[in-house]
């Protein structure tokens, strides 16, 4: 099954320390999102998993944050893509929670969702270390991208196996030309 799972802020997304807050700080980045839309046209599932603990820090609301994912699916609708599935943790720290990468529950749930016993083949594309470890999880092939945090990510030592980008879309160029 071509299914990609794709981290949101620093992939798809600028991020910020700040978190980000409102639809109007939500700022696709550059090729992003192109390039989701031309994975989907070349048959691809695009499923994403995000942590979002501004939500329980009270920095903005779930309906926000909807509004963020709707305006992502506008902009890939537009280019003939749909993301069919964004899986987020609203949760904190501390909330002891199964779900806030680098803990792999929302990878379950994207698996479940395709009926995959594990992520054996599937990219998943990160800025943090947190984003690959989750997916490792459930032994899916770590990508990390240098937008985001991704460079500070660098910096550190990277699971064995994983493959750096640039950014999204040259992942996306890698897997369209590899799989061609
Ligand atoms: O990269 P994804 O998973 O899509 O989303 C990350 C965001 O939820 C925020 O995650 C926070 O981490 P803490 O939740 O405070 O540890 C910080 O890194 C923020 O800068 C960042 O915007
Ligand atoms: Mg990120
Ligand atoms: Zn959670």
């Amino acid at each position: 099954m071509k299914l990609i799972i794709l981290d949101r802020d620093g992939v798809i997304n600028e991020d910020s320390d700040a978190y980000v807050k409102s639809v109007a700080e939500w700022i696709p980045l550059p090729g992003a999102i192109k390039a989701i839309a031309r994975l989907c046209r070349a048959g691809w599932s695009v499923a994403v998993a995000t942590n979002q603990s501004g939500l329980a820090r009270g920095y903005f609301s779930p309906a926000t944050l909807e509004a963020m994912h709707a305006e992502l699916q506008r902009l890939v609708a537009e280019q003939g893509g749909h993301i069919e599935l964004i899986e987020h943790c609203p949760h904190g720290p501390d909330d002891a929670c199964d779900c806030r990468k680098p803990l792999a529950g929302m990878f379950r749930r994207i698996a479940a969702h395709y009926q995959l016993a594990d992520l054996s083949g599937v990219p998943v594309v990160g800025d943090s270390l947190r984003d690959l470890q989750a997916g490792l999880t459930l032994n899916a092939e770590p990508y990390l991208v240098k937008t985001g945090k991704g460079l500070h990510t660098l910096e550190k030592p990277l699971p064995p196996g994983t493959q750096v980008f640039t950014d999204l879309a040259a992942v996306a160029d890698h897997l369209l030309d590899a799989r061609q």
